[in-house]
């Protein structure tokens, strides 16, 4: 037998299946027969292997991740030595048959291989193709003039020598925000003369021109010179209002200005120019996006951006870490990759900028002692040899921090702090020295909507912090003052709305009902916004997630659910259905089946897991369901709307023992405003009764079915788990088993006794009320203005109010509808 003689290893099948599939997706996207590519004998690791895009919620999720895929790769098996070879495309060829190599390390570029495609279609919207699969970005205006920068400096901008993943164009994914939309919408860029007084680079404008942002939002006014000028900063500011941008502008000019500079690989002490710690797994995916899309608009090549959260493996974290020029992580696996070695925390010592987002939030989290274990570990200098070692890696760069270009920031005194740093050097990453002497050279840029309010003073006065953590805000308080402010000078503190953490646009009303009424009086406040592109409702607990959104669904409205208890997949479609496209098109509300999930716009009914860094675009109505248990959590999940400046309503549904919570919260959020001096804070909404008990039957209806399908499953699994345990035990499962608890009185008999009786209702009774609801459904509920009439599609009262000419924000028309000749 020939010794070249070779045969095809045939694929297995459901890997040809997605290949095929795959297939079809870029033939759809490109028509034009796609070059062939001779194939050769490449290794497997020069393969153009591309990362699995990891999820941006993980919190529950177990199981092997990390994974990476290639495609267009023939294994070949040698029939003689039985070995494999590769034939395909390695990594460092420009195309592989049409698409653009994927860059090696990219964390976040695809969601192809994340499992069946009918399941789970990635974040993208329905509406556009997947961009994982698109050309690689032209460069524009390459002979754009740069007068600020040498020669060497616009060379360096030309090269294409990067090996982790550079900023690109943002993807149409579940981060989509302002910056997205401004990308997608194409075409001229805005008139950013507003943004001149910051002395921004070239290529800093023509990507906020591309963004379309033309002019910077208060807190960016005020910290971006602040940074650039070196200054540690403190930056609070309401919700939406582009803190993202107010730290990421200054280190994408930082990032500019030290391109000239030779750049030695981490193995030779390079470090990255920032460091930013993220509460959550979504929230530093969110950071990710937005830097990426302010670094990457075509015309430079941006910095690397490397995402560390749990998910993907430790190794291949190292690996991205090396070439990263923002690094973006949440605390526990940031110091699982730090603590692993190999360099990465002496790199990580010679940053510009260590940045912490959400800084309340990262000790609500439990992050604390990981957040600590870094910071400390950022200011320590390693066990040095005779010869130096690690001790001036840890200085590396600091000289390169001159802004020079623009003279806005002294030269840096590298070096300065290493025999105070010695002091520090006790060996093991798990020790914790205590780094309050040093003066570290790195600028410290914490920011959040909330801080505590005494905290700021002390900050701002320098006094010494707490020792001890009784309470949240000492925390606060203890992990600033490991921060390690450098001590020539204090922080700035730069508080754009210092009577609001919540945004100037947000309007903010409660509707007082029964506690039993909840549910009947979120569907009416629903029905009466129909045309409210997305809707977020919070509630505090899984259990009221699992009950409320079948209950909406069967009354035909779109609701989806999301909280840490859902399976991942579930999990993360519910936020794409929700970031989806929406088209609200009057008119077009149709009648919804009873049972099933209507089509309308999209309701999310979420935990508090949803409460921070959610950057959706057009969530115009937020939802308290249940009273928030903090101040905070009410800001926060207030902010998900009234974004970037647009307005938006946060409507609080307060049943009466919930009335002296809505007061302390109202006295902390609203405590200095001008509201509060008047003797009222949030509005109150009064729905009219008549419109409410309208819809009562069908809500109730709805709520019959939704607790019959609840009960039943509950049963069945409670069955399953029974029968298992007789199995077990070798005993019979029967009736005995299932008259257990009847008759019993005691906690939740009640409760129980009405399960038992949902559970015992059979299909076709089921069926019988579905059928009753789909009647009540496709019934008008006369609202009392001539030809307007409630379905299952609601009405819209701002176009109600305008049609009669009623003014004032519409609150009165729900509680005065006897102008409006509402009939009985
Ligand atoms: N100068 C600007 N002009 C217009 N839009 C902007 C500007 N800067 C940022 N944005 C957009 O505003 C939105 C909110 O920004 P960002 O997420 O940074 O807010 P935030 O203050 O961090 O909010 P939160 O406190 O809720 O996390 C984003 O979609 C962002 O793209």
């Amino acid at each position: 037998m020939a010794a070249s003689e070779t045969k095809k290893r045939p694929l297995p099948a459901k890997v040809a299946a997605m290949k095929a599939r795959k297939k079809r997706k870029l033939d759809g996207n490109n028509p034009t027969p796609p070059t062939k590519v001779p194939k050769s004998k490449v290794k497997a690791d020069a393969l153009a292997w591309r990362d699995v895009s990891m999820p941006d919620h993980m919190d529950d999720y177990e199981g092997f991740l990390g994974l990476e895929e290639v495609e267009d790769v023939e294994v070949v098996r040698d029939g003689t030595t039985g070995g494999i070879s590769f034939h395909g495309t390695a990594a460092t060829d420009s195309k592989s048959n049409g698409r653009s190599v994927p860059e090696p390390l990219d964390g976040h570029s695809d969601l192809a291989g994340y499992g069946d495609e009918d399941e789970w279609g990635g974040f993208g919207s329905d509406d556009e193709p997947s961009k994982t699969t698109s050309k690689p970005k032209e460069r524009v205006e390459k002979s754009k003039p740069q007068p600020d920068k040498p020669e060497a400096k616009r060379k360096r901008t030309d090269s294409t020598n990067v090996s982790t993943k550079k900023s690109k164009t943002p993807s149409n994914g579940l981060f989509k925000g302002l910056t997205d939309q401004a990308a997608d919408e194409g075409g001229e860029g805005a008139d950013i003369s507003a943004w001149r007084s910051l002395s921004l680079s070239p290529d800093t404008l023509s990507s906020l021109s591309k963004l379309k942002f033309s002019k910077p939002t208060p807190i960016q006014q005020q910290a971006i010179p602040e940074i650039l000028a070196g200054h540690d900063v403190i930056g609070k500011a309401s919700t939406g209002s582009g803190k993202t941008l107010a730290f990421g502008i200054p280190i994408l000019e930082t990032f500019l200005e030290n391109r000239g500079a030779t750049h030695p690989s981490a193995s030779e002490g390079k470090s990255p120019i920032a460091l930013i710690l993220s509460p959550t797994r979504e929230l530093a995916h969110q950071l990710d996006k937005h830097l990426t899309a302010l670094c990457s608009n075509g015309t430079f090549e941006g910095p690397s951006i490397a995402t560390l959260t749990g998910g993907l493996s430790v190794q291949k974290q190292q690996r991205l870490l090396k070439n990263a020029d923002i690094v973006i992580g949440t605390p526990g696996r940031l110091w699982e990759v730090i603590s692993e070695g190999q360099g990465i925390m002496s790199a990580l010592q010679g940053i510009q900028f260590l940045v912490v987002d959400e800084a309340d939030r990262l000790l609500s989290e439990g992050h604390f002692k990981e957040v600590e274990e870094i910071l400390n570990a950022l200011d320590r200098k390693e066990e040095t040899n005779d010869d130096g070692g690690d001790s001036e890696v840890a200085n590396n760069n600091r000289g390169s921090a001159n802004r020079t270009p623009l003279g806005r920031k002294e030269a840096t005194k590298g070096g300065g702090g290493d025999s105070e740093l010695a002091n520090n050097n006790r060996g093991a990453a798990d020790r914790i020295p205590s780094n309050n002497n040093v003066s570290p050279t790195r600028q410290t840029l914490v920011f959040s909507a909330t801080f505590d309010k005494s905290l700021q003073h002390k900050l701002a006065t320098k006094s010494k912090p707490a020792s001890t953590l009784p309470s949240n805000a000492a925390s606060l308080e203890h992990l600033l003052s490991k921060l390690n402010f450098r001590s020539s000078e204090k922080p700035k503190f730069i508080d754009v709305n210092p009577l609001k953490a919540l945004a100037t646009g947000l309007k903010e009303d409660l509707i007082e009902c029964g506690g039993t009424e909840k549910d009947l009086y979120l569907y009416t406040l629903l029905m009466l916004h129909p045309n409210v592109e997305r809707t977020l409702v919070f509630v505090n607990s899984m259990s009221a997630v699992k009950r409320l959104t079948p209950l909406l669904q069967h009354l035909g409205l779109n609701a989806l659910a999301l909280h840490s208890g859902m399976v991942q997949k579930a999990r993360m479609r519910s936020l794409e259905r929700f970031t989806a496209a929406t088209q609200i098109q009057q008119g077009q509300q149709q009648q919804q089946k009873g049972g099933e999930r209507g089509s309308g716009p999209p309701i999310l009914i979420a935990t508090d897991v949803a409460a921070r860094g959610l950057d959706v675009p057009n969530v115009q109505l937020v939802i308290h369901y249940h009273l928030p248990r903090a101040a905070d959590t009410y800001v926060h999940r207030s902010g998900r709307t009234a974004r970037a400046g647009q307005p938006g309503s946060s409507i609080l549904i307060c049943a009466p023992e919930e009335v002296a919570g809505v007061r302390r919260l109202v006295a902390k959020v609203h405590a200095s405003s001008h509201a509060a001096k008047q003797g009222f804070f949030i509005h109150t909404l009064d729905l009219d009764r008549r419109i409410v008990s309208r819809l009562k039957p069908r809500a109730t209806l709805a709520k019959r079915i939704a607790d019959t399908h609840l009960a039943q499953e509950k049963g069945r699994k409670q069955d399953d788990f029974i029968r298992a345990a007789a199995e077990e035990l070798g005993v019979e499962y029967g009736s005995d088993f299932e008259d257990e608890g009847k008759g019993k009185r005691g906690r939740g008999a009640g409760r129980k006794k009405k399960e038992r009786d949902a559970r015992g209702l059979s299909k076709a009774e089921v069926a019988g009320m579905k059928a009753e609801l789909r009647a009540l459904l496709a019934h008008r509920v006369n609202v009392g203005v001539s030809e307007r009439y409630l379905t299952s599609g609601g009405v819209d009262v701002d176009e109600l109010l305008r049609r009669q000419g009623t003014t004032g924000g519409g609150r009165e028309f729900l509680g005065n509808v006897q102008d409006l000749g509402l009939l009985e």
